[in-house]
């Protein structure tokens, strides 16, 4: 061993020993806090809002606790003046109140520059450590000096970044808190009181930042917690993400759903093709079905209810004014003043009836009033609740007869029957499906539709039973039970954490939210997300060039107009960390030809593996791509392996190759593996937005791509 690799290790032997110590301080600190959590658990009496409240801010504490365990502490920072500070997944309170934490967290201000001081800009910093650990041990120290003489380089921590991005993918995604580069720290820190929109190329850490932000945010902004962040997510896989990422927070404030769950209780089963899919995100939609759901009300009649055998009319006049007075509100609660209203006014009606009665008593009808007035009270005891009775009317309602009286008529079923029927509770699913049923209410409300497009709109009415909807319904749902709103006022959700409480509400106001894949919304998606966010504190990332499915829009500026107007920021991420470098260069071509003006993003390391092609006829493809993906398999044992293919492949690949992942680009979208097998790429192109779905299928493998072609 050469003298200077022999004071290398001696150098890593003993950083690793220094940091052993510090890191045994910090798992010693963190199982007393565990071991104090656990006591308060057992201690406070939840018995009032404020038991409550501190239960659930223990419990969140504890989970922090219980999932730090992997990872504590992964750097350090040494600033000029010669003091230490070492982050980590959590911050660690020093036993001593007023000295520095003992662990920073990664979320701290203070941990800031970790992630962004470079030799040419040193933030006051000599030196930035990565420390390695296996479970609680030390395995590796990583020292970047901060030195403003060295040669500058664009990334923070090159040596543990690439030593993270080599390692062999497990099919999992782990935290990058230890290796945040600095444009993807800028994105996580960035304020979050303007919609902010996050353009990056395949593998630039679109989902890394956006789950990393949710975790700064709740950090940052403690209040976010109390109405919770929502994480919306193209896949189920996505949102296992949540759960590695950010195990803690996805228990308590965050709610992770994909677009098809954002309304509770609605599964969407129906199948759809993309015409049809295309139509229904339009935004002309949203002005038609508030303007639909607005026609729904009733229109002004007289309202005649039998009460207590008597008929008492609501002339058309006062029904009008009723209905008037109940505009600028969502239909039900537009009812529920309109229904106040007239039990006011049957009240008055009866009061009426009453005084008529008394006062024909006055002109001498004494005995016959008596009869008419005992036989009703004996029939229903209403002279019980008026005060009167057939033996001793005196004509004079006191204001509590009056208020029982009132109370009697709004608890009547026959009133409220009668008053249902005048003015119906709706639901969404019945209302929607009444409409997409009805040519004629097609045409009148959406005027814009082609004679052709209304008709594969057109639907059987009868498709409405629960459950029953097509993922392009589900916005359109959304908007109609918006603009119903709740049928009997807001009902209180159930639930320790906030999470649980709001997952359960279609009309939970959320304090963020956050959107991956957001190039796929479709304008009535967009819509039915900004329901949930009136604040607009939205992070949305995507891909624009990877956008698959059927709406029109292929810039930013057209797709979240309808939800931001030009009020929102955009930022871009620039560097592949997925893809290597021998992969990208094939894919400006890809991208010119599927219309795109962006480039791709700069890969930032060789994996030294050539990208290849093999040609198959049809007759031997199926066999050729079985033969290579077993070579890749072998290449890449304890790593991961997947095949591409055109949708129509699929079935025939499948069961050739049943322990691998054969998928349609578009299923491949967020996906990555050590190794990918491209099968038939023409194939792909000529799919709808064919070249998007190629660009993705080429960009899935941090280490190796192989191209099956179709030859002649
Ligand atoms: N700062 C980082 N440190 C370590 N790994 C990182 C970092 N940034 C990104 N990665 C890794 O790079 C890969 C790509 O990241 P991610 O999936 O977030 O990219 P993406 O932009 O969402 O990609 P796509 O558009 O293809 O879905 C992942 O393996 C991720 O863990």
């Amino acid at each position: 061993m050469s003298a200077r690799l022999e004071h290398d290790a001696d150098n890593q032997h003993d950083a690793i020993a220094q940091e052993q110590k510090a890191v045994d301080a910090a798992y010693a600190r963190r199982d007393e806090l565990l071991t104090q959590a656990n006591q308060q658990l057992a201690d406070i009496l939840a018995d009032d809002e404020v038991g409550v409240a501190r239960l659930a801010s223990v419990r969140r504490w504890r989970a922090e606790l219980e999932h730090a365990e992997r990872g504590l502490v992964f750097g350090r920072l040494d600033s000029l003046d010669g003091s230490t500070r070492r982050l980590g997944r959590i911050g660690l309170p020093d036993p001593v109140e007023d000295n520095e934490p003992l662990v920073l967290d990664w979320r701290a201000r203070a941990a800031r520059a970790f992630y962004t001081a470079t030799p040419l800009d040193p933030q006051g910093y000599a030196r930035r450590r990565h420390i390695r650990l296996d479970g609680r041990d030390v395995i590796r120290v990583d020292d970047e000096p901060l030195d403003p003489s060295l040669p500058g380089t664009d990334l923070v921590g090159e040596g543990a970044l690439l030593a993270a991005l080599s390692a062999r993918r497990t099919g999992t995604m782990g935290t990058a808190i230890a290796t945040l580069q600095r444009e993807q720290d800028d994105i996580v820190r960035a304020p979050a009181n303007q919609p902010l929109v996050v353009q990056g190329g395949p593998g630039t850490g679109k989902t890394v930042v956006a789950l990393h932000r949710v975790a700064y945010l709740l950090f940052d902004q403690p209040e976010l917690a109390r109405q919770g962040v929502l994480v919306i997510g193209p896949s189920r896989r996505f949102l296992d993400y949540i759960a590695q990422v950010l195990p803690a927070l996805g228990e308590t404030s965050v709610v992770a759903m994909t677009l098809d769950t954002l309304i509770p209780g609605v599964e969407t089963r129906l199948p759809e093709t993309r015409e049809v899919a295309e139509i229904k995100g339009r935004d002309a939609w949203q002005p038609a079905l508030t303007a639909y759901v607005r026609s729904l009300r009733p229109q002004p009649a007289p309202l005649t209810v039998a009460i207590d055998g008597e008929q008492v009319t609501v002339d058309g006049d006062r029904v009008q004014r009723a209905i008037d007075a109940s505009a600028g509100r969502d239909y039900h609660a537009a009812r529920r003043r309109f229904i106040d209203t007239m039990h006011d006014a049957l009240t008055d009606g009866v009061i009426a009836l009453h005084d008529q009665l008394v006062a024909s008593m006055e002109e001498g009808f004494e005995d016959i009033l008596a009869g008419v007035d005992a036989g009703l009270a004996r029939a229903d005891n209403r002279g019980v609740l008026l005060g009167v009775s057939g033996g001793e009317v005196d004509g004079s309602l006191t204001d509590a007869d009056i208020e029982r009286l009132r109370t009697r008529i709004a608890d009547d079923t026959v009133v409220a029957g009668a008053l249902e029927k005048f003015w119906p509770t709706l639901d969404a699913e019945t209302t929607l499906s009444r409409l997409l049923g009805d040519c004629g209410l097609l045409t009148h409300f959406m005027p814009w539709l082609t004679d052709g497009e209304r008709n594969q709109v057109l639907r059987a009415p009868d498709l409405d039973t629960k459950g029953q909807v097509a993922p392009s319904d589900l916005p359109l749902l959304d908007a109609i039970a918006d603009a119903l709103g709740e049928a009997h006022g807001s009902n209180d959700a159930q639930g320790e954490f906030v999470a649980h409480r709001a997952a359960d509400r279609r009309d939970w106001v959320y304090g963020h939210v956050v959107i991956d894949e957001a190039q796929e919304l479709s304008a009535m998606q967009w819509h039915m997300v900004g329901r949930r966010v009136p604040s607009r504190s939205v992070t949305a990332v995507g891909d624009i060039d990877q956008a698959e499915t059927p709406h029109r829009h292929t810039t930013w500026e057209q797709a979240v107009s309808v939800a931001f107007g030009d009020r929102w920021r955009r930022a871009d991420l620039t560097i592949c960390y997925r893809t290597p470098r021998e992969v990208m260069a094939l894919t400006p071509p890809v991208l010119k030809a599927a219309g795109s003006h962006n480039h791709p993003p700069r890969a930032m390391r060789d994996s030294g593996y050539q990208p290849w092609e093999v040609s198959a006829t049809e007759e031997v493809l199926i066999a050729t791509t079985a033969r290579l993906a077993a070579e890749l398999t072998e290449r890449w044992a304890g790593g991961t392996v997947g095949v591409i293919a055109p949708s129509d492949r699929l079935t025939a690949l499948r069961s050739e190759l049943p322990a691998l992942p054969v998928l349609a680009a578009t299923e491949a979208k967020g996906l990555e593996w050590d190794a990918t097998l491209v099968v038939d790429p023409g194939g792909i192109c000529r799919e709808p937005r064919g070249w998007n779905g190629l660009y993705v299928a080429l960009t899935r493998c941090t280490q190796e791509l192989g191209q099956v072609l179709l030859a002649p």
